[in-house]
């Protein structure tokens, strides 16, 4: 199911505002990538594009190529719902569909999909979604209980457990334990390192030590000024940007002499 993503001299416009400036990189099949740089250098920007969620923003759009497996996701005859399906996304806070029971909502982005499924069918996927965000443990006598039920950190996995049931090829996750505890934290990250035996994972996060503990690779966006694009400065083996970044930014913002 893992895919491998090339990005080739992209850059992202919000209208006549060009938000984001030439990005090249590669992220390997079955790796979790980690973005991160300062607010505002447009690391959330980017990982839009990377499913075709940027351009839903009026007057939103990108020049340049995102390949998946050497597949253009911007080519004229791609539909963008199509990527949105292959390319999962987590967001930063929860967001179940609240009156909805567990499992209606593990299933909503395969009903959304217009996928026919036997209930015997559903109940297994239920159960292996759910199982794949390790939250089956903690719900399986509650399936029928609205989401909104659950703490913070079971929406999440919720969440994620709704992300995977529709089998993308690549999850995208956008800060997704900003909201949580150090518990729930942890839990996600765990599941993280689990989820990269089949998927490709890319995930922004300002906490660094969660960057340094998830993630194979780390790319690092800065802004090069006020009103200026954010740019990749580099992106290396996590453990290279965290201790011998070749960028004397990158190193600055690691050991936190600004961001
Ligand atoms: N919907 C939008 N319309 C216009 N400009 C936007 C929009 N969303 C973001 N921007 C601008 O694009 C730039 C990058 O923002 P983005 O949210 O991607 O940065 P970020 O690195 O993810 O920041 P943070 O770490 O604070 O979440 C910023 O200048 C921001 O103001």
């Amino acid at each position: 199911m893992a895919q491998r993503i090339d990005v080739k001299d992209l850059n992202i416009y919000y209208g006549d505002f060009r938000a984001v400036a030439d990005v090249e990189m590669s992220v390997e099949p079955r790796s979790v990538t980690a973005f991160i740089g300062p607010s505002g250098c447009g690391k959330s920007t980017f990982l839009r594009t990377l499913n075709r969620m940027h351009e839903v923003i009026p007057g939103a759009r990108v020049e340049g190529r995102v390949e998946i497996d050497g597949v253009d996701l911007y080519a004229p005859d791609v539909d963008p719902v199509a990527v949105r399906r292959q390319i999962g996304m987590v967001f930063q806070r929860p967001n179940p569909f609240p009156t909805m029971s567990i499992a209606d909502n593990v299933l909503a982005g395969v009903r959304l999909n217009n996928r026919r499924i036997s209930k015997g069918d559903a109940q297994d996927l239920v159960e292996q979604s759910l199982r794949g965000a390790n939250l089956w443990n903690e719900v399986k006598d509650r399936l029928d209980r609205p989401g909104s039920g659950l703490s913070g950190g079971q929406q999440q996995r919720l969440c994620i457990a709704r992300a995977i049931a529709v089998k993308p090829q690549v999850l995208l996750m956008d800060e997704p334990c900003s909201a949580l505890d150090p518990i729930s934290t942890l839990a996600i990250e765990d599941l993280i390192s689990e989820l990269k035996a089949d998927y490709t994972i890319v995930i922004v996060t300002h906490n660094m030590q969660q960057a340094a503990r998830v993630s194979d690779r780390t790319a690092f966006f800065n802004l090069a000024g006020q009103g200026q694009p954010g740019k990749l400065v580099e992106v290396d083996d996590t453990s290279v940007i965290f201790s011998a970044p070749r960028e004397q930014a990158t190193e600055d913002y690691i050991s936190g002499r600004f961001g």
